[in-house]
């Protein structure tokens, strides 16, 4: 009968709604207590990975730069040796969030941080919001520090630093910027303005941005609204004073000042 065949398909597609991010950073203990000489923490990375999977931070008794990407934990040493750690190691000090870009932005030409950084507040909508940045880069200079593991009794953060400090410069390294944005108004919480960590793409190099310089990258831009601060149930922090701390010792001990 000539009739034609029709095959007809239907295709049934389930409209996956993306699932909106918790839009959270998740911090442990705060930055005031870093800097008191809090060094022992007691939450593991793999109760951290939970809440986030890109951060930064260190290791209990401040043994070493902490970055986390995809939910890997890389410890960079006082040696200069980096090292992805288990998840049962613990930490004094952190913070994740699960990334999510809400826009990329093209950077190009940035001789150090504080031009990055001028950056990337003109691409920052909302000063008042938290934000992480992620972004593939290859360094033309990296300036990095380390610090080794502390002995009790332990010293303020600042006294460590300026005196174990270790440094660690390098030219042309690819890998992921780390990066955190906290409001002044934060300040006692969470490290105030910039964080920066790096991890390079053979897991080699990388620890806690002091200085940088790269041609042009894509900087992956995440604003965050909410924050969440999970604080130590350790008896020394319950008896810690952590009012002592002044703004421009944790400003000195996170930048690069030579
Ligand atoms: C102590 C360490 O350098 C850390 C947490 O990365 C920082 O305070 O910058
Ligand atoms: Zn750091």
């Amino acid at each position: 009968d000539g009739q034609k065949n029709e095959q007809v398909t239907y295709s049934v597609g389930i409209v996956q709604e993306k699932s909106k991010k918790e839009n959270k950073l998740f911090q442990y203990s705060t930055i005031n207590a870093l800097m008191s000489g809090q060094y022992d923490g007691d939450i593991t990375l793999d109760e951290v990975k939970k809440h986030g999977d890109f951060g930064l931070g260190t290791l209990n008794g401040a043994d070493g730069e902490l970055t986390e990407i995809d939910s890997k934990f890389y410890r960079f040493d006082s040696k200069g040796k980096m090292t992805q750690v288990k998840g049962d190691l613990k930490t004094p000090f952190v913070v994740t969030t699960n990334f999510q870009a809400e826009k990329t932005a093209k950077i190009t030409n940035v001789a150090n941080t504080t031009e990055l950084t001028a950056k990337l507040l003109e691409q920052m909508d909302n000063k008042n919001n938290f934000y992480a940045f992620k972004m593939p880069v290859k360094l033309t200079y990296l300036k990095t520090r380390s610090e080794p593991k502390q002995e009790r009794p332990y010293r303020l953060l600042k006294d460590v630093l300026a005196e174990q400090q270790v440094e660690f410069e390098y030219k042309n390294v690819s890998g992921t910027f780390v990066g955190f944005y906290t409001p002044n108004y934060a300040a006692t919480i969470n490290v105030p303005g910039f964080h920066f960590h790096f991890v390079s793409d053979d897991k080699t190099i990388g620890g806690h941005i002091l200085n940088l310089a790269f041609d042009e990258a894509n900087v992956q831009i995440d604003p965050i609204t909410q924050f969440e601060v999970q604080l130590p149930q350790t008896k020394e922090f319950a008896e810690a004073d952590l009012t002592k701390i002044q703004l421009q010792d944790i400003i000195d001990v996170e930048g690069d000042h030579k």
